[in-house]
């Protein structure tokens, strides 16, 4: 299990400060919220950690080790994963294909190597195929896993995607937004997937979501975003009880009561 660090992380676009100072320290094998008002900064605060921005200050490590200055690729290999707010699945790719583009390059190269028939790889590829199924199986999508990628609900689809985050055996995950799309009970299901990521594959979670009943009941703890900065860090018990939370975002955010 991996810790993430960040410390006194900022990034301003032109004159906006998007993050402001923000240090969050996330101890290793927790699930970690991070909610707040639209505009908040939390898209961001992903997007700077997962290396697709870099942050004008501040430092992210992952145990110990730097993440800052690298390029995005670098820090998925180095093992932080990562699902997007609204992204969709590939067209005229199966489920099944769709996850196996979540592995890393070797593998991917192989798989590859075996459409054009490259001897050895063969059984690489078969591999490759089992710890797709194997990945659509924990998210409970295997009977989807010949169809058309596009077919499915954007709900099926995210859960697709965290399948395809986790053939990469990412050692923290970062998810932005992952109940976007489900049904209430659809909800219930996710925390549930959601404690199963961190107590079977041993993997830390950060999670951005609105939906408050999901992130109250699965969160051991919960980070506030607004305006970029940090207003609140704390227990869900302890969040609800903040009366600066509850002016920022509980009391006047029409997503509070979304789930
Ligand atoms: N590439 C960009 N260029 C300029 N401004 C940006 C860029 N990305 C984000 N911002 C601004 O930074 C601020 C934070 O945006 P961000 O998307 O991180 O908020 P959020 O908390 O994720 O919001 P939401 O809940 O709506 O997804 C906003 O004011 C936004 O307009």
């Amino acid at each position: 299990m991996a810790e993430l660090s960040i410390e006194r992380l900022s990034l301003s676009f032109g004159g906006l400060a998007a993050l402001s100072d923000v240090d969050i320290a996330v101890p290793a094998g927790e699930i970690r919220g991070i909610i707040g008002p639209n505009g908040a900064g939390k898209t961001t605060l992903l997007n700077v950690v997962s290396g697709l921005v870099r942050p004008t200050e501040g430092e992210i490590r992952l145990d110990g080790q730097p993440l800052t200055r690298l390029k995005a690729s670098e820090v998925a290999a180095r093992g932080v994963g990562r699902t997007f707010q609204t992204s969709l699945l590939f067209k005229g790719m199966t489920v099944l294909e769709n996850v196996m583009a979540g592995m890393h390059q070797g593998l991917r190269a192989s798989v590859l190597g075996a459409a054009i028939g490259l001897p050895g790889v063969l059984r690489e590829e078969r591999q490759a195929r089992e710890r797709a199924r194997e990945a659509l199986a924990f998210v409970g999508m295997l009977s989807f896993a010949e169809r058309d990628g596009a077919s499915l609900s954007f709900g099926q689809q995210r859960l697709v995607e965290i399948a395809r985050s986790l053939v990469a055996e990412p050692k923290v995950l970062l998810l932005d937004e992952p109940a976007v799309g489900l049904s209430p009970p659809r909800v219930a299901e996710l925390d549930e997937l959601l404690r199963r990521i961190r107590d079977k594959r041993g993997i830390t979670i950060i999670m951005v979501e609105h939906v408050i009943r999901l992130v109250m009941g699965v969160c051991d703890r919960i980070t506030v975003l607004n305006s970029g900065r940090k207003i609140a860090d704390g227990t869900p018990d302890v969040i609800l009880a903040d009366p600066f939370v509850k002016e920022a975002y509980l009391g006047k955010s029409p997503d509070a009561d979304r789930a």
